[in-house]
């Protein structure tokens, strides 16, 4: 690949996380997850340690959600609400089994004085729904297809006063907007075509003509489920060819391990919900 020199710059970002201390794969409610496949949860601690770890030493600021007993899936952080423009558009989980995370991630938002609009339809938060603040003058991706309702695609855009445009996801080891899509900058996104129907496909296109365009292996070593600060790309270490396909562009691949958290379906974006003030 022919290597372009462009002068990338990092903005300052103020993320949430939870600590994985009760991760566990006890249910199945994705392609990924297999109750019977064991989880290392020192292992999965360890390797969350590292991704807070490098965020921090990235410069972002970085709050903590106190993790419950009983939701095994609550590391998954980004999963809780979407916030654009210091409002959050509060989260409706699927799966009963996520239910009860909705009101913890209420609670810290309220307890943070942020404007809190709660839903009233199925939506999964920032798993879901992408911003792309120098896009169109700010533009809301939104998937549906497995998790978020279309609906809340309406509601998102009410809540949050930005355009939201829908997108079909068409392959259920996908499930999530952001395991296809990721925003790399202000401006611009990577995705995997094969994951949105022909039409999403064709609305993807022509908005971001100069996306980044993911293959196959890339998708499924989890690499499009990244967090961006416009040059630093923290992503799964095993999308080593994505972090090339970046890094020929200009961006600053930063590798980070997360097999544990694979198990549960996720990685690093996952694990991360932006706080957008
Ligand atoms: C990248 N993805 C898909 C996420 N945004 N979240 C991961 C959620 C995993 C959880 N076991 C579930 O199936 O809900």
């Amino acid at each position: 690949m022919v290597s372009v020199n462009h002068q990338r710059v990092p903005r300052k970002r103020t993320y949430l996380m939870c600590s994985p201390e009760h991760f566990a794969v006890e249910y199945a409610i994705n392609p990924w997850m297999d109750v019977t496949a064991p989880v290392d949860t020192e292992l999965t601690v360890k390797q969350w340690d590292r991704l807070r770890e490098t965020l921090v030493q990235l410069g972002h600021e970085v709050h903590q959600l106190t993790p419950e007993r009983g939701l095994p899936d609550m590391v998954y952080a980004a999963n809780g609400a979407f916030v654009v423009d210091g409002a959050v558009y509060g989260a409706q989980f699927k799966h009963e089994q996520r239910a009860a995370e909705a009101a913890a991630h209420r609670a810290f938002y309220e307890s943070q004085g942020w404007r809190f609009i709660a839903p009233s339809e199925t939506n999964e938060g920032e798993g879901d729904f992408a911003y792309v603040p120098e896009a169109h003058g700010g533009l809301i991706l939104a998937g549906h297809g497995f998790r978020t309702e279309l609906a809340a695609h309406a509601e998102a855009q009410e809540a949050l006063g930005r355009p939201v445009v829908s997108l079909r996801l068409v392959d259920p080891r996908f499930y999530h907007l952001d395991v296809a899509l990721a925003a790399i900058d202000d401006a611009n996104i990577v995705y995997f075509p094969g994951a949105f129907s022909a039409a999403s496909q064709k609305v993807l296109a022509q908005l971001f003509p100069d996306a980044v365009i993911a293959d196959d292996a890339d998708v499924m070593a989890f690499g499009l489920n990244l967090v961006s600060d416009g040059l630093n790309v923290v992503l799964n270490s095993e999308a080593a060819g994505l972090a090339e396909k970046l890094e020929a562009v200009g961006y600053h691949p930063v590798p980070v391990e997360l097999s544990e958290l694979k198990k549960g379906g996720g990685s690093v974006k996952c694990c991360i919900a932006e706080l957008r003030h």
